[in-house]
């Protein structure tokens, strides 16, 4: 098996229903229920404008800097409902796909979305596209198809690792990965959470919160409370 050039077909998925119960939890609530310890680092942001969250199993692909033929394999190997996650070494300068790929992948392989640690190009079109595209910066660059690369191996995202099959969930805020083991136990946390967090916002509006615990911390933490103006 040649090292660097291995694509699986195969991966442990996660059970649908499970994946679908992280629909409409904002990101932010899951992660926080994670420890606040499984975001994708925020050069990775949305390019698009979708009406809905992003959840899928992740399909991973690790490219060459900047080239972009282990993503024509994923175009051809990808499921519906997959999420696309890309690893290409921390590259900066080359777009790795543009509005001719994004098509396929939209009207043929219906994934649920793509997360690029990378630039992507003709973001005059794909700014207004429903398909949740994650990247990092636009050039017109184009990329190389000399490969190599490898389809679902783990890769690093964002600076977080993705397993293929780990649960991909994103959001205008971002993208975060929940581990496929960890996902049925932070279901529920993140159901609770998410319900508690929407009460609390509304108490906070209302006043009706108990903020001293604020003044405790800031005393035990050295803070001076100065009831003058900063002097240059
Ligand atoms: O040239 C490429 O490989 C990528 C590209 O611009 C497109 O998908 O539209
Ligand atoms: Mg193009």
């Amino acid at each position: 098996m040649p090292v660097g050039k291995r694509i699986y077909l195969k991966r442990k998925l996660p059970d649908p229903e499970l994946v679908k119960g992280f629909e409409g939890i904002p990101a932010s609530n899951v992660a926080d229920c994670m420890e606040r310890n499984c975001a994708m680092n925020p050069r990775i942001r949305l390019m698009s404008s979708p009406d809905h969250e992003m959840v899928g199993p992740a399909f991973t692909v690790h490219t060459r800097a900047g080239d972009n033929l282990a993503i024509y394999a994923a175009l051809r190997f990808c499921h519906e409902g997959d999420v696309v996650v890309i690893d290409n070494e921390g590259d900066t300068t080359r777009s790795l796909i543009g509005e001719v790929m994004m098509s396929y992948l939209r009207d043929q392989k219906k994934i649920a979305g793509i997360v690029i640690d990378g630039p992507i190009r003709d973001i005059d079109n794909l700014q207004n596209w429903k398909l949740p595209i994650y990247a990092t910066s636009t050039t017109p660059g184009g990329p190389y198809k000399e490969g190599p690369g490898e389809l679902n191996v783990p890769v690093s995202c964002g600076n977080v690792s993705v397993n293929p099959g780990d649960v991909i969930l994103g959001d205008p805020d971002g993208v975060i990965c929940i581990p496929r083991k960890d996902a049925p136990e932070i279901l529920p946390k993140a159901q609770a959470f998410h319900k508690k967090d929407d009460e609390k916002a509304v108490l906070f509006s209302q006043g009706k919160v108990d903020l001293s615990w604020v003044d405790d911390s800031l005393k035990n933490k050295g803070f001076d409370i100065i009831d003058d103006i900063y002097r240059p």
